[in-house]
C-alpha cells in the first residue's frame, strides 16, 4: 500500500453536480461562466439540488421556501450573545450550524423530503446566523430577515440594516454564484465522507465549515486582504512579494489543486474588483492585487485562484475581512448540501487505508517499568 500525499489525483467518488474537465467548471454541466453572467444564486441552489434550471414557478416556490425559513431559533440568537466578542468568526458559525440541529425536530430525520427541507433550512438560515454574529459582537441587536428579497440582498440588509445598494446586491449575487460548488473541494469532500456514515446533514455541514476555515482553502480570502493590508500601497508590492518568494513562502490566493493553468472563477471576480473600485472610488486593492499577480504569475507560475480577487470584492462591499471566508460559507452550503443529498442517494461508508509508517513488534512495557 502506498499513500498519494494530499490524495492528489485520486479519483474517490462519482459525481453529478460539478465537473472541472481542462480547466472548465461547470455546474450540472452549466459553464461556469454562463452561469456567472446569467444565473442569480438563487437559480444555482436549485440547479445543484434538483440538476436542472428552475422555471419560474419553480423558483418562485424556491424563493418562497428560502424566505419562510430564513429565521433563527432565538435559542441560536441567545447562543450567540454569550460567544465571546472576539471569537473567530468561522468558529462561531460552525458552533452556531451545529447548535441549529438542536432545534429542528427532523435534525434525524433521514428521508429524502425531510433532507431536502433542511438543506433549503441550511441554505436560508446560515446567512442570518453570520448577520447577527457580526451585529451582536458590536454591541447591536441582530435584524430579523425580510420577506421577498434574495439571499445577497437579505444578507447586506440584516448586516448594515439598510437597503443595500442594487449594484452591491449584483456584485455579492455574482460572488455566491462563483463560489457555489467545486467538485471534490476539501470541505466538500469532509461533508461527504461525514453523512456517508449516515449521520445528519447538520453534521456534514458542520465538518464543512470546519474544513473550509482553514487559509489552504476558503480561509485564503481573509488572508489575502490581511496581506493587501500588510502591503497597504502599490509602491510596496515588488518588495513584499519578493522577498516572499525569495523565503519560499507562500503567497495567499495562488495556485490550486486542480488548475494548473488558472482558475476560471478569477477573471470574473478580477472584473468586479476593478469595477467595484471604480465606483468607490479607490482602486488601490485592486491596483496591488494586479501588480501582485505580475509578480507571482511572471516568477513562479502560479495564478490567481478563486480567493485572490473576492478580498478586495468584498472589501469594497464594505464588508468586513472576517466575514469573507463565513460569506463563501453561505455560497458553498448550495454545493454542500447538494453533494450530501447525492451521497445519500448513492452511499457507501468512505473508508480509505493508510499506509503505516510507524514502528512494529513493540514490547509492552508496563508503567512502573517505563
Ligand atoms: C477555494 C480554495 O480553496 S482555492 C485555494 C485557496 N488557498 C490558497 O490560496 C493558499 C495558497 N495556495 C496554496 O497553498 C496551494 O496552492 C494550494 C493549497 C491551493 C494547492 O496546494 P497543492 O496542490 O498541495 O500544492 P503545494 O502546496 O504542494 O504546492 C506545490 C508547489 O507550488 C508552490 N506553491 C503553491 N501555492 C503557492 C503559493 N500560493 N505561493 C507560493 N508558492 C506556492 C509550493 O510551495 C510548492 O513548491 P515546491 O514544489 O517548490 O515545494
Ligand atoms: O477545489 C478546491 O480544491 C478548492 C476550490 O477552489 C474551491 O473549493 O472552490
Amino acid at each position: 500500500m502506498t499513500a498519494t500525499k494530499g490524495l492528489e489525483g485520486i479519483v474517490a467518488t462519482t459525481s453529478s453536480v460539478s465537473s472541472i474537465i481542462d480547466g472548465v467548471l461547470t455546474y450540472r454541466g452549466y459553464n461556469i461562466d454562463d452561469l456567472a453572467e446569467n444565473a442569480t444564486f438563487e437559480e444555482v441552489v436549485y440547479l445543484l439540488w434538483y440538476g436542472k434550471l428552475p422555471n419560474r414557478s419553480e423558483l418562485d416556490r424556491l424563493l418562497k421556501d428560502l424566505s419562510e425559513n430564513a429565521a433563527i431559533p432565538a435559542e441560536i440568537i441567545d447562543q450567540i450573545k454569550l460567544y465571546p466578542k472576539n471569537v473567530n468568526s468561522m468558529a462561531a458559525l460552525r458552533s452556531a450550524v451545529s447548535s441549529l440541529a438542536l432545534y429542528d425536530e427532523e435534525a434525524n430525520d433521514m428521508s429524502k423530503e425531510a433532507n431536502l427541507r433542511k438543506a433549503i433550512k441550511l441554505q436560508a438560515q446560515i446567512p442570518t446566523i453570520i448577520a447577527a454574529f457580526a451585529r451582536i459582537r458590536e454591541g447591536k441587536e441582530p435584524i430579523a430577515p425580510k420577506a421577498g428579497v434574495s439571499i445577497a440582498e437579505n444578507f447586506l440588509y440584516m448586516l448594515t440594516g439598510k437597503n443595500p445598494e442594487k449594484i452591491a446586491v449584483e456584485a455579492l449575487d455574482k460572488a455566491l454564484v462563483l463560489h457555489a460548488d467545486h467538485e471534490l473541494n476539501a470541505s466538500t469532500f469532509a461533508a461527504r465522507v461525514t453523512v456517508a456514515t449516515l449521520s445528519d446533514i447538520y453534521s456534514g455541514v458542520t465538518s464543512a465549515i470546519g474544513a473550509l476555515k482553514g487559509p489552504l482553502h476558503g480561509g485564503a480570502n481573509e488572508a489575502v486582504m490581511a496581506m493587501l493590508e500588510e502591503i497597504g500601497t502599490v509602491d510596496n508590492v515588488a518588495n513584499y512579494i519578493n522577498e516572499k518568494l525569495a523565503n519560499k513562502e507562500k503567497v495567499m490566493g495562488f495556485g490550486h489543486r486542480v488548475y494548473k493553468n488558472g482558475d476560471p472563477r478569477a477573471k470574473h471576480l478580477q472584473k468586479m474588483s476593478q469595477e467595484l473600485g471604480k465606483i468607490t472610488g479607490n482602486l488601490n486593492w485592486y491596483n496591488m492585487s494586479i501588480q501582485i499577480e505580475e509578480l507571482v504569475t511572471g516568477q513562479k507560475g502560479l495564478k490567481p485562484n478563486v480567493d485572490f480577487y473576492s478580498a478586495s470584492v468584498y472589501t469594497s462591499l464594505e464588508i468586513p475581512r472576517d466575514l469573507f471566508t463565513p460569506i463563501f460559507a453561505i455560497s458553498r452550503t448550495s454545493g454542500w448540501t447538494a453533494h450530501i443529498l447525492e451521497q445519500y442517494d448513492n452511499n457507501r461508508l468512505i473508508r480509505p487505508r493508510a499506509e503505516y509508517t510507524g514502528p512494529l513488534h513493540q514490547v509492552f512495557v508496563p508503567i512502573e517499568k517505563r
